[in-house]
């Protein structure tokens, strides 16, 4: 089955941007096209610089949602927004393209979701993307580790807190106008790592709860373009979901023309 989703074609992509061998938006060596070319993100708040995050506006926002969870606002330099986008294109494309989950019970999520590092189904992580098309899922690449560490550092204002995490796999999720998460755990890990969540396009109602029930207590806040969201420690396994998005909110200069971006790294703890 490689036949795009409904929906995949709608994945923010700005008119005439469409179709194979359109320009990139800036990559390097190594950089998350693969395109080798010089571009933005060299020293200028691109992925790979490790200053690029430092005395952003509104990083003085940040607030700790509830123990080992932070929100920081405004985290990614509009360049990395963009950069992002343009990595989850290619990944959405393929090899195993992005597509509306199926749930056990016969249930379709409304969110569009594609992996990287290990694939996802409910519930469960597989090296193949077996409800898909079986294709084996991208490599996790180095920058984004390296990404996931320097959000560490800074959700929980220690220099040392990225040391020795290393994500595995990346969870990239499309929501369109209509969709919606529902209360649930981020629980196929075997792992107590923290999750790194990453939000580009339109703002949405992000609702973090507790570890013990999908009901309240919870808190609801609002994640928009460019925001970092940290749960670990105590919140590592709270309830979380999405109940709105927020449409036309996004800035299309993040390379979205509509719709929500949400990345989440994790540690699966998983060999092989
Ligand atoms: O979209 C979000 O902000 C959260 C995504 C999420 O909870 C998940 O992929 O498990
Ligand atoms: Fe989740």
């Amino acid at each position: 089955m490689s036949t795009p989703l409904p929906g995949f074609e709608d994945f923010g992509e700005p008119d005439g941007a469409k179709g194979p061998g359109r320009p990139v938006v800036s990559g390097e060596p190594g950089g998350p096209d693969g395109s080798g070319g010089a571009g933005e993100s060299g020293g200028s708040g691109g992925l790979h610089s490790p200053t690029a995050n430092r005395s952003r506006a509104r990083t003085g926002s940040r607030q700790e949602i509830a123990p080992g969870a932070v929100h920081v606002p405004g985290w990614l330099t509009m360049a990395q927004q963009r950069e992002l986008v343009t990595a989850c294109r290619g990944w959405a494309r393929g090899p195993a393209p992005i597509r509306h989950t199926k749930l056990p019970r016969g249930g379709v999520m409304s969110v569009q979701t594609v992996c990287i590092g290990w694939h996802w189904q409910p519930y469960a992580y597989t090296r193949t993307a077996d409800d898909v098309n079986g294709a084996r899922v991208p490599d996790f690449p180095d920058w984004m580790v390296e990404l996931g560490r320097r959000a560490l550092v800074e959700a929980y204002q220690d220099s040392a807190a990225g040391d020795g995490y290393t994500p595995d796999t990346a969870l990239i999720n499309f929501y369109d106008g209509q969709a919606k998460l529902g209360m649930h755990q981020d629980k196929e890990e075997r792992s107590g790592a923290p999750v790194v969540s990453l939000s580009i396009g339109d703002t949405c109602v992000f609702r973090f709860g507790n570890p013990e029930t999908r009901t309240k207590p919870y808190t609801d806040i609002e994640l928009a373009s460019g925001d970092l969201f940290v749960f670990g420690g105590p919140s590592r396994f709270a309830y979380h979901g999405v109940p709105k998005v927020r449409p036309g909110t996004g800035d299309p200069a993040s390379g979205l023309a509509g719709g929500r971006l949400n990345i989440t790294m994790r540690v699966t703890g998983l060999d092989g």
